[in-house]
């Protein structure tokens, strides 16, 4: 597969007024496209040299002073020849520029990500690589961007290769033995614990799909309870501005209110809730469809009980939940003695909920603290392999294929078990990039921006 000999052309730049915009070409005539723009520049540029230079209508007139760059193929971020116009940030004349640009039998607009696409094409980043370009792209905590940063030099790709190259090895030896039988006496022998080895390390590798998921779209958090436990006011003092109503009225909360936040640098979105059962009033009674709804929706939720709430009480709120994994709290412990005296301790579930108050803020740093352990358990959430859903998804069929050879290892022809190895490697090479449809491209380019 190759990129086409098209030149391509797009602004690189937010369509938005800024101090500079960018409009970048790339690809064959990129030089004389560039010069037809900025005629001052001489014929043969040095590479990667700063000019500044003036950008100029058909007719000569100069429409900005900007910075030209050059950089010469394969050296460039596409491999290609590139040029780069940096111009002021005016929507209008970047779109001038480009259409100037676009005068040019030979150039067309860039499709959407097909900068990096041809970046890939040409060899220069593998297909982890140019994923983790749209990933730092749409970033939008600081471990999303630190796990794309890493991702971009190459942290997935190589331990992708790490499974790659020993399955290749493996692949060729069997194939080895099945060619020249003679000469590779014993090498299938071998090939059993050689292939658990790596389908237990493909699991491994898939498994972190979950922290890669959390980490790319942030984590969501609900507090539930019943109508007037403090949620209000602990999301308040969780999300540090006062965006819910509070009011000493129960019900008050009516709707979902949600807030992010940015946790340990962990992007979270927490969800106010309006109560489960106590449902008066028809608006509320809406809030309550929705709120069972978010619940199965969450990655975790936070169960605010009121201070003196009995064993049985909870617990029947915690099936609330379903499967969602719940986080109990009692809240307004700002009012919990004047709960004992009422009720006695022994109304409380034992042992109790950690204690926390959305007023006085007791309990609110432990309780973000426990919501991070839940969610991530240790490590920092930058560490981690942004493995995605098409990652894990290749890596499971990369894992079935090797279970598969596993088991023929045992029972079955040499041709199954290198068959099978075969396919295995084959999967994997959609991660990497090494065996991927035009089909499957087109996809995944699909969500970058035009001008990637
Ligand atoms: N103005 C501008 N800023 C930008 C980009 C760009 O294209 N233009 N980028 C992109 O969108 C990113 C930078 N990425 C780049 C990656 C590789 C190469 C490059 O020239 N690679 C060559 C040479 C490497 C070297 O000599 O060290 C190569 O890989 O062969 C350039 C930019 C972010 N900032």
């Amino acid at each position: 597969m190759r990129a086409d000999s098209t030149t391509i052309v797009a602004l690189v730049t937010a369509p938005a007024s800024g101090a500079v915009g960018i409009l970048r070409v790339s690809g064959p005539a990129a030089l004389e496209v560039g010069r037809r723009l900025a005629p001052g520049v001489p014929a043969s540029p040095t590479p990667r040299h700063v000019y500044l230079a003036s950008f100029v209508d058909a007719a000569g007139a100069v429409l900005d002073e900007g910075l030209f760059l050059y950089f010469q193929a394969p050296r460039s971020f596409t491999g290609e020849d590139v040029v780069e116009l940096q111009a002021h940030g005016s929507p209008r004349l970047l779109r001038l520029l480009l259409s100037r640009a676009l005068e040019d039998e030979r150039v067309r607009p860039a499709l959407p990500g097909e900068f990096t696409r041809r970046a890939f094409l040409n060899g220069r980043i593998d297909l982890t690589r140019a994923e983790a370009v749209a990933d730092l792209v749409a970033a939008d905590s600081e471990a999303a961007v630190r796990a794309a940063a890493a991702g971009l030099s190459g942290a997935l790709a190589e331990r992708i290769r790490a499974l790659e190259t020993p399955l290749r090895e493996l692949h060729a030896d069997l194939e080895g033995v099945l060619n020249f039988p003679d000469e590779a006496e014993g090498a299938d022998a071998e090939a059993g614990p050689r292939v658990t080895a790596l389908r237990s390390a493909a699991e491994a590798l898939r498994a972190e799909v979950g922290r890669g998921r959390l980490v790319r779209q942030g984590a969501r958090v609900a507090l539930y309870g019943p109508v007037n436990a403090g949620k209000s006011t602990l999301f308040n003092r969780l999300v540090g501005e006062a965006r819910a109503l509070v009011d000493d009225e129960p019900g008050t909360t009516r709707d979902a209110l949600e807030a992010r936040v940015e946790w340990d640098g962990l992007g979270v979105t927490l969800y106010d809730t309006a109560g489960l059962r106590e449902a008066p009033g028809r608006v509320e009674a809406l809030g309550i469809a929705r709120t069972r709804e978010l619940l199965a929706a969450v990655d975790l939720a936070v169960l605010v009980l009121p201070p003196g709430t009995s064993r049985d009480e909870a617990s029947s709120w915690t099936r609330e939940a379903g499967a969602t994994p719940v986080l109990s709290v009692t809240g307004k412990c700002d009012v919990m003695l004047e709960a004992r005296e009422e009720h006695g301790s022994a109304a409380l579930p034992s042992p109790a909920p950690p204690r926390v108050s959305g007023l006085t803020g007791e309990g609110v740093e432990a309780l973000r603290t426990s919501v991070l352990t839940w969610l991530w358990g240790g490590g920092t959430p930058s560490a981690v392999a942004l493995v995605s859903e098409r990652h894990a998804d290749a890596l499971r069929r990369t894992a079935e294929a090797l279970g598969r050879a596993e088991a023929a290892s045992r029972v079955s022809t040499l041709e199954v078990l290198s068959g099978e190895v075969g396919l295995a490697l084959e999967a994997l090479g959609e991660v990497s990039g090494t065996s991927v449809s035009e089909a499957l491209l087109d996809t995944l380019f699909q969500r970058f921006c035009i001008g990637k």
